[in-house]
């Protein structure tokens, strides 16, 4: 069907279903920007605004599909499954089982699984191994999650489908239909609160956040993807909130605990998403899900969503397109092996002891927890935000790291048994917590921290470093690897302009989290924590240790 065939049945759908919409938007085509369908103003709309308003019975989820209809007997079973196995059951249910009897088909003519003239699917997911190349070296390559989804199709066909819930129907789905209705899920669908959830069951802590919440006598559904953490629902979905996460057995009986719905909202779904441009947002009332404007929108311009706070990177990987502008979310990561090798070249330290250094901090944090709500500082990455923020526990370990090393230099650490050096490690953590505390760091750790900023950026291609550009009104006319080719060189562009932003240490030390830092000669700070810990101890490799610190 053509497309503008089909945008006008979904219309026709959308009147029949009580779906009321403003005669101030309509649904655009913009095919020639990579966007496929979007929603755009007509008419000046003025902040808070109603531009459409949808009842909750045109929503499709496990609890109003046709598969709990036709099957009532297996809705204890579907609601035994995750909102996510669930949600594909009941979406292949309807497109491959019912396919024009479903209530739902003319909506799914939308979709690019059934509307080809749509655009393709570009979720890191789909990539080649030669288009995923591009990428390097952004650590989204280590997330792309297929194997994880790959586990969930073994999981769910045949054994659950056909054996557990007898579809026999849908024996056949591929993997590939699968990895299609998956990505629709990612992409399109939202987590809408059950009006009937027994609130008994939340937490004190939760009921408070919800009233704050209510104050305004409407909620916000998240897009699939959310991780906002002051959201009452976020808090009861795993962190970024997709099929990664969300991999709890059959016998979790998650969905019924978790007081949401994972929904396919037709229409609300119709709205692309910009982090910069966010204008529209979707609320909740008992009986109906609302699109509201937030702002004031101009004749002519796009409605946008926003599908959370994420980089380029993520976006790319869960939804396949990327801002051509950089997401205002974008970070840039550094590696863990970027700083153990750092320190590896600086110190003199074996790689070795930098393992074991680290392994002897997560213990020391694994102490600490036992009092206090302290957080792991060992990761496998560190975010460098385009805000030129970075995350306290990247200065944690590069501050800790720079005493160790300066120390190591005057006594090898690699001469002290294990228990002393547990010690030394120990005692190290600690004083540099309060220094931290008390807005101090070291002049080495600065030049350390940039130095290692320097070296990851050092890793990406010299394209990454040129700004963004405009790709014009005409990606839509470009081949799949173009595209994707510039997709990828856009992400790159955002993490390193993100992790040269950090380089800006004036701004990453004097703003936000990290007001106001004073940056002290390491000397003495040093002098202080090996003075004290060769006084306090008494075996006899800390004596050989101390005479040759007392002696330097
Ligand atoms: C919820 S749908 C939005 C409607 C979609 N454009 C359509 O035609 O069906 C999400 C998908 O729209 C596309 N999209 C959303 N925002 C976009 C943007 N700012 N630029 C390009 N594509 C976007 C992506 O393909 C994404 O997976």
């Amino acid at each position: 069907m053509p497309f503008e065939t089909t945008t006008k049945a979904f219309i026709q759908w959308l009147a029949e279903h009580n779906v009321s919409v403003s005669p101030k938007v309509e649904i655009a085509d913009l095919r020639a920007q990579n966007q496929g369908r979007g929603l755009v103003a007509t008419q000046d709309i003025k902040d808070d605004e109603v531009l459409f308003t949808i009842p909750r019975s045109a929503m499709l989820n496990v609890d109003n599909s046709s598969l709990v209809t036709d099957h009532p007997e297996l809705r204890p079973k579907l609601f035994a499954l995750n909102q996510w196995e669930s949600l594909i059951i009941t979406l292949l249910y309807e497109i491959q089982v019912k396919k024009q009897d479903s209530p739902w088909h003319q909506y799914f003519c939308m979709l690019p699984i059934l509307d080809s003239d749509n655009y393709t699917f570009n979720q890191l997911m789909f990539w080649s191994e030669k288009d995923l190349k591009h990428l390097e070296p952004s650590l989204i390559l280590d997330r792309i999650g297929k194997d994880i989804s790959e586990a969930m199709y073994a999981k769910l066909f045949p054994t659950v489908v056909v054996q557990d819930l007898g579809l026999a129907l849908l024996q056949l789905v591929t993997l590939e239909d699968y990895h299609r209705v998956a990505s629709i899920i990612m992409s399109y669908s939202f987590d809408v609160d059950r009006p009937d959830f027994d609130s008994e069951e939340e937490s004190e802590d939760e009921e408070d956040e919800d009233e704050e919440e209510d104050e305004e006598n409407n909620k916000k559904p998240k897009n699939d993807n959310s991780k906002d953490a002051s959201s009452k629902k976020a808090k009861q979905v795993k962190k970024n909130h997709d099929a990664q996460d969300d991999d709890a057995s059959y016998d979790d009986a998650h969905l019924l605990n978790d007081g949401y719905f994972k929904s396919m909202i037709p229409l609300a779904d119709t709205l692309n998403a910009n982090t910069n441009l966010h204008n529209a947002s979707l609320m909740y009332t008992e009986d109906n899900l609302v699109m509201k404007s937030i702002k004031p929108i101009r004749k002519g311009d796009q409605v946008y969503n926003i599908y959370s706070d994420h980089p380029n990177s993520e976006i790319l990987r869960r939804y396949g397109y990327i801002e051509p502008n950089g997401s205002k979310y974008d970070f840039g990561e550094i590696p863990l092996g970027i700083i153990r090798d750092f320190f590896v070249q600086q110190s003199g330290l074996s790689v070795d002891s930098v393992q074991e250094i680290f392994s002897i901090l997560n213990k020391v944090v694994e102490i600490e927890q036992e009092e206090s709500e302290m957080v792991e500082i060992v990761l496998d990455s560190y975010d460098c935000f385009t805000t030129s923020e970075v995350i306290l526990e990247l200065i944690f370990l590069i501050q800790i790291l720079t005493i160790i090393s300066s120390i190591h230099r005057i006594n090898s650490m690699e001469l002290l048994a294990y228990e002393p050096k547990f010690q030394l490690v120990s005692r190290v953590f600690k004083k540099t917590y309060q220094l931290i505390e008390s807005k101090r760091l070291t002049k080495v750790f600065l030049a350390n921290f940039e130095q290692i900023i320097a070296q990851r950026l050092a890793q990406y291609p010299e394209v990454a470093s040129e700004p963004f550009e405009e790709y014009g009104e005409n990606i839509g006319q470009k081949s799949q690897d173009e595209t994707r080719r510039i997709y990828a060189q856009v992400v790159l562009k955002s993490e390193v302009q993100s992790l040269k932003n950090c380089l800006k240490v004036e701004k990453t030390f004097q703003n936000g989290d990290f007001a106001n830092y004073k940056f002290i000669d390491d000397g003495k700070f040093i002098r202080n924590i090996i003075k004290k810990r060769f006084s306090d101890d008494s075996t006899s490799e800390d004596e050989v240790t101390s005479k040759k610190a007392r002696a330097t």
